[in-house]
């Protein structure tokens, strides 16, 4: 057997989420059975100093190696680099992105892909123009569960998909959780809000049942309706979404479907059991998908016509231990064994490399584009806009 390929990262930014990836990219790959490839963190940079970078790199185990840097521009000229995870806010992903490109890296940058499609479609041509891969890291879409999910509304066992209702709020207290404004969640100079931060998993769902599990040549984009409500009068960012989507089909496949997505940070999905109120429903005419979780789904309840109700469970394996890692502001830790899942996107990047690709297998750079695109409807409809600076296509620009 030959020995597995090495890839090796390069952490742009030391937030929240940027320590979980990199702890779970470090999390062995045989735990999942994966053994053609291997990931290794050679650099990180902190926009705010070289010793943030440091701290980062120890806190997350990386190799001692590894080289810190006090601004991203080092970090994208370190020739040791293979590709950039970007995990920045919203707002700076274009501009980080745009950067890393320009030097020569391949990219797997943060969700929300961008503030808006134009700027998406900018990077996907850049990315096309320098023959390097780019990939929006959407995590759940590469779990195993979801590839799973995505097999059996292939083989036909719910029938056509006709109707896909997808939910991702959280009850956040914003007011409380988030008062100096600051906050990523609601700082509309970083883009802050429901839509771009919580409703892109909602429309994720529907997408990838939907418009994904179509042949290339019939996807077409879908008719949108949507409603936001603001989080306060005098903010940009928005604090719940609601968005009726209708996905044009061939007669053939079913006809038209219909979706609704929607996401909050005032109010939860469901106020108690989030173990039995689905937040995902996928409904075909011979049954559906029920899905608990919208972000890190690990079972999913397949419930057919003819009365089959099952359960189906999928573990993150990994080292875990309670160790704190993010888990979307419950303040819940993962437990002994688990890891978080976002190696499994790190994997989907990795093997790109390695076959040669340029884009992911799971989401597509067209159909990032077209979620984009739908968030910049919903926006356009209720009056959103950005600040200018973070809306702006033009790079360089200093946020
Ligand atoms: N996949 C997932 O489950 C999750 C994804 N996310 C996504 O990850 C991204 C980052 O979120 P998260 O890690 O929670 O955010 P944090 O605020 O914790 O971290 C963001 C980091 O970006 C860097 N940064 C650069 N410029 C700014 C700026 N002007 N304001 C704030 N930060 C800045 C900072 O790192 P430095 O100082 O080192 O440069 C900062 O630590 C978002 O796009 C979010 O949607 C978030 C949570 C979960
Ligand atoms: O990506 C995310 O997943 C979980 C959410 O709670 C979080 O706000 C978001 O950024």
């Amino acid at each position: 057997m030959s020995s597995p390929k090495t890839i090796r990262w390069g952490i742009l930014a030391t937030g929240e989420i940027a320590t979980t990836f990199t702890k779970d990219l470090l999390v062995n790959p045989s735990t999942r059975d994966v053994t053609a490839i291997t990931h290794t963190v050679v650099a990180a940079a902190s926009s705010s100093s070289k010793s943030r970078a440091e701290s980062f790199l120890r806190q997350c185990n990386c190799p001692s190696t590894a080289n810190a840097y006090g601004s991203y521009e080092e970090l994208v000229h370190d020739p040791d680099v293979d590709i950039v995870y970007i995990a920045t806010p919203h707002s700076h992903h274009y501009q980080n992105a745009m950067l890393a490109l320009e030097s020569g890296k391949n990219v797997l940058c943060e969700k929300a892909f961008t503030v808006n499609a134009a700027q998406a479609k900018i990077l996907v041509d850049k990315a096309r123009e320098k023959n390097l891969f780019l990939m929006e890291a959407v995590w759940t879409r590469y779990f195993p569960l979801c590839v799973h999910l995505r097999q059996i509304i292939e083989s036909g066992t719910i029938g056509p998909v006709m109707r896909v209702v997808a939910d991702l709020s959280v009850a956040l207290s914003p007011e409380k959780s988030f008062a100096d404004g600051k906050h990523r969640m609601v700082n509309p100079y970083l883009a802050g809000g429901a839509l771009l931060d919580l409703g892109v998993y909602s429309l994720n769902w529907i997408f990838q049942t939907i418009y994904y599990l179509q042949p290339p040549e019939t996807r077409k984009p879908p008719q949108v309706i949507g409603a936001l409500k603001m989080y306060d009068a005098t903010s940009s960012a928005d604090e719940t979404v609601s968005i009726v989507l209708t996905f044009p089909r061939p007669r053939s496949a079913g006809g038209d479907a219909h979706a609704i997505a929607t996401a909050s940070m005032r109010i939860a999905t469901t106020a108690a059991d989030r173990e039995r109120v689905p937040c995902v429903r996928i409904q075909g005419t011979q049954g559906e998908v029920q899905i608990f979780n919208a972000v890190r789904p690990t079972r999913f309840r397949l419930v057919l016509v003819d009365g089959t109700v099952e359960d189906q469970f999928w573990s993150q394996p990994g080292p875990g231990k309670g160790s704190g890692w993010y888990n979307g502001f419950s303040g819940k830790k993962n437990a002994e064994g688990e890891g978080q899942g976002m190696f499994w996107e790190a994997d989907e990047a990795a093997f790109a490399l390695v076959e040669g690709r340029k884009e992911g297998r799971y989401l597509d750079l067209e159909e990032s584009i077209r979620i984009m695109e739908v968030m910049d409807e919903v926006r356009r409809q209720a009056g959103l806009r950005y600040p200018d600076k973070i809306e702006t296509t033009d790079f360089p620009v200093n946020l």
